[in-house]
């Protein structure tokens, strides 16, 4: 399979402090991707760099074959990568309508073309039409992220932490809805606290620990290496509770 996305060495960091030491991520086109690892291993930060909205210091970002570093998320975003953001990424004080009508290539789409894309696949977003998104549901707000960044008819969805404080039900729902969007091509990079949700979907893991991805395999080999490294205490104290939890131990 051909890479959509492929990061080579790539380093970033917040001021002086680096984060990313050197990432290696070969993203396959058409593949689901969780990305997994203990808080603080730079998962979100990775994101960010590849979204656009952080620059790496050095390495290489490449999309579709063309090299990204330092392009701007509405570059990207025309290239054909949108990503949602951790926290969901909608207007809270604009209705669902306006925040559809807001996303990021809705210039290139009618009105008519977008809700269409968007009510389809959400059907409940249709019946919140005129809602303020502030005063729906978290799992509704989190449907309405995931139509905005529909609507720019995405190669590459990114999405980072799709459950955030979420109910596991509402959670399992929204990670169909990725497995049905990425059955029609889409490529899809998923940074997931809870990994077996994420897993379950995934054609591949990616795991990062310290700035680095450390393991990228099918999801049943990085389950049963998270299990072993976990049980073997090499990694225990990384992990953190989510994913030590979420691994069958
Ligand atoms: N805006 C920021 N300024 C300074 N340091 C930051 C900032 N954002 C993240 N960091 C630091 O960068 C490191 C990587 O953070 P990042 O959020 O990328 O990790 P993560 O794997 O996504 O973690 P989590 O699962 O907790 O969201 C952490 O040490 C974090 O404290």
């Amino acid at each position: 399979m051909a890479a959509i996305l492929e990061l080579q060495d790539v380093h970033a960091a917040y001021g002086r402090i680096e984060v990313l030491h050197g990432v290696d991520l070969t993203v396959p086109r058409g593949a689901v991707v969780a990305l997994l690892g203990p808080n603080g291993a730079g998962k979100s930060t990775l994101m960010k760099v590849c979204s656009g909205r952080m620059r790496a210091t050095s390495g290489h970002v490449h999309l579709g074959g063309s090299h990204v570093n330092g392009a701007a998320p509405d570059a990207l975003a025309r290239a054909g990568l949108c990503m949602i953001p951790e926290g969901r990424g909608v207007f809270p004080n604009l209705t669902v309508a306006e925040n559809l009508r807001l996303s990021g290539l809705a210039g290139q789409a009618t009105t008519a073309q977008i809700y269409e894309t968007a009510f389809t696949r959400f059907p409940r977003l249709a019946e919140r039409y005129d809602q303020l998104a502030g005063s729906m549901s978290g799992g509704e707000q989190q449907m309405l992220a995931m139509a905005r960044a529909l609507v720019t008819n995405p190669a590459v969805l990114l999405v980072d932490e799709l459950s955030m404080g979420l109910a596991p039900l509402i959670v399992r729902e929204l990670y169909e809805v990725l497995a049905q969007i990425a059955e029609q091509g889409v490529t899809v990079v998923a940074v997931e606290q809870f990994a077996d949700m994420a897993l379950a979907v995934a054609d591949f893991a990616a795991v990062m620990t310290h700035g680095r991805v450390v393991a990228f395999d099918e999801p049943g080999v990085v389950r049963r290496d998270l299990a072993e490294l976990y049980l073997g205490g090499d990694l225990g104290g990384d992990l953190g509770g989510d994913l030590g939890r979420a691994m069958p131990v």
